[in-house]
């Protein structure tokens, strides 16, 4: 076949495919309407990972598993803003990893606000400025993101869905020479897990490490102030047109970052493989054995905990401490319920959603 047989194919597959769209928009404008007399939430995250499943598995050509997901997840993103175009706001400025994450869940098309901390997404989330909220929740080499769960137990808001992602950090500046560079913009941890790359490089020295709050905003500076430089993601460095002198520059490059996709529905349903977070505050006795207690409820009835995180409770100068908890499976299931029946109100499930691997 010559090129212009195959282009030629590839236009009458194109005008099929473009019809085909159409055609499921039409149904997907249909369930919308059925929500909206039903009053339920327009995005069924649970659902969405049942036809991605469904597809990987009925796929024998050339598209890879990914490929699937990245077509169908801007697909499933245009089609929730035809139900209704819902806002979502994000931990910004643009560029930062959390505006990655946002995207790979909401696509290209969404309305965006753009929020400068943790604190302000979950303000615009439970005033209704936006209807989703994209906040990072723990980093696999550095651990939790205090704010954002402290935030969570204070405020009534929810977990629709978990996202994953690679950090991969890379340093930008536009001197091209190290001495030169006086000051390095970057987060805090994102400073402390390219340690050994500053050790290496700046090892002597007389730079300046400055913590601000993205990693975004740190190529921003790097861009408008001389003699600086700053560890950020790709995506930022871009954004503001900051060459990456080094790329990858991490301790690990199994890096990679958990965040949570807030709001104030809580209507998941259950999927194949679900995770469950709950807040646990457990009975203030002095008796030994509360928490072992607590961990034996679960252990009894074969439930995986996936994490257990104490916190500060922050009342007068006592070291006491409330628990962040979570575990496999959905919060509906007979094993689970009764754990949280025992507890009563001393237990806050803050979700059950589809677990990301
Ligand atoms: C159409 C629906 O709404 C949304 C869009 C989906 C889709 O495009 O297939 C799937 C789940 C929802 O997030 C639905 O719930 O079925």
């Amino acid at each position: 076949m010559d090129l212009q047989e195959l282009r030629k194919r590839i236009d009458s597959l194109d005008n099929e495919l473009l019809s085909l769209l159409n055609e499921r928009m039409g149904y997907v404008k249909a369930v919308g309407e059925l929500k909206r007399s039903q009053k339920t939430v327009i995005y069924r995250p649970e659902r969405e990972k049942q036809i991605l499943d469904r597809l990987g598995k009925l796929n024998d050509g050339l598209l890879s598993r990914s490929a699937i997901e990245a077509i169908f997840l801007e697909i499933f993103a245009v089609a929730r803003n035809l139900e209704l175009p819902e806002r979502i706001a994000y931990l910004g400025p643009e560029g930062s990893f959390t505006h990655q994450a946002a995207e790979s869940r909401f696509g290209g098309m969404s309305e965006y606000l753009v929020l400068p901390t943790i604190h302000s997404i979950f303000d615009a989330v439970e005033t209704g400025r936006a209807r989703f909220g994209v906040v990072p929740l723990e980093n696999n080499q550095e651990g939790m993101v205090g704010e954002t769960v402290d935030l969570l137990r204070e405020k009534e808001l929810h977990i629709a869905a978990e996202v994953l992602l690679s950090i991969h950090f890379g340093f930008a500046s536009f001197n091209d020479s190290l001495t030169q560079i006086r000051r390095i913009y970057s987060k805090d941890i994102a400073f402390r897990q390219c340690s050994t790359f500053l050790r290496e490089y700046f090892e002597d020295n007389r730079v300046e490490l400055i913590p601000v709050e993205s990693t975004s905003k740190a190529a921003k500076l790097a861009f408008t102030e001389p003699e600086s430089a700053a560890i950020c993601s790709h995506i930022a460095a871009r954004l503001y047109g900051v060459p990456v002198l080094f790329d990858n520059i991490g301790n690990s490059d199994q890096n990679r970052t958990r965040f949570l996709i807030i709001s104030k529905d809580f209507q998941n349903q259950k999927s194949q493989a679900d995770k469950t977070t709950i807040i646990a505050n457990l009975p203030n006795t002095n008796k030994p054995g509360v928490l072992f207690d607590f961990l034996k409820d679960f252990y009894d009835r074969g439930i995986n905990l996936t994490k257990i995180e104490s916190r500060p409770l922050r009342q007068g100068s006592s070291f006491r401490y409330w628990f962040f908890v979570e575990f496999e499976g959905h919060y509906e299931d007979g094993p689970v319920q009764e754990i949280l029946k025992k507890y009563g109100s001393l237990m806050k499930v803050l979700g059950s959603y589809v677990r990301i691997s």
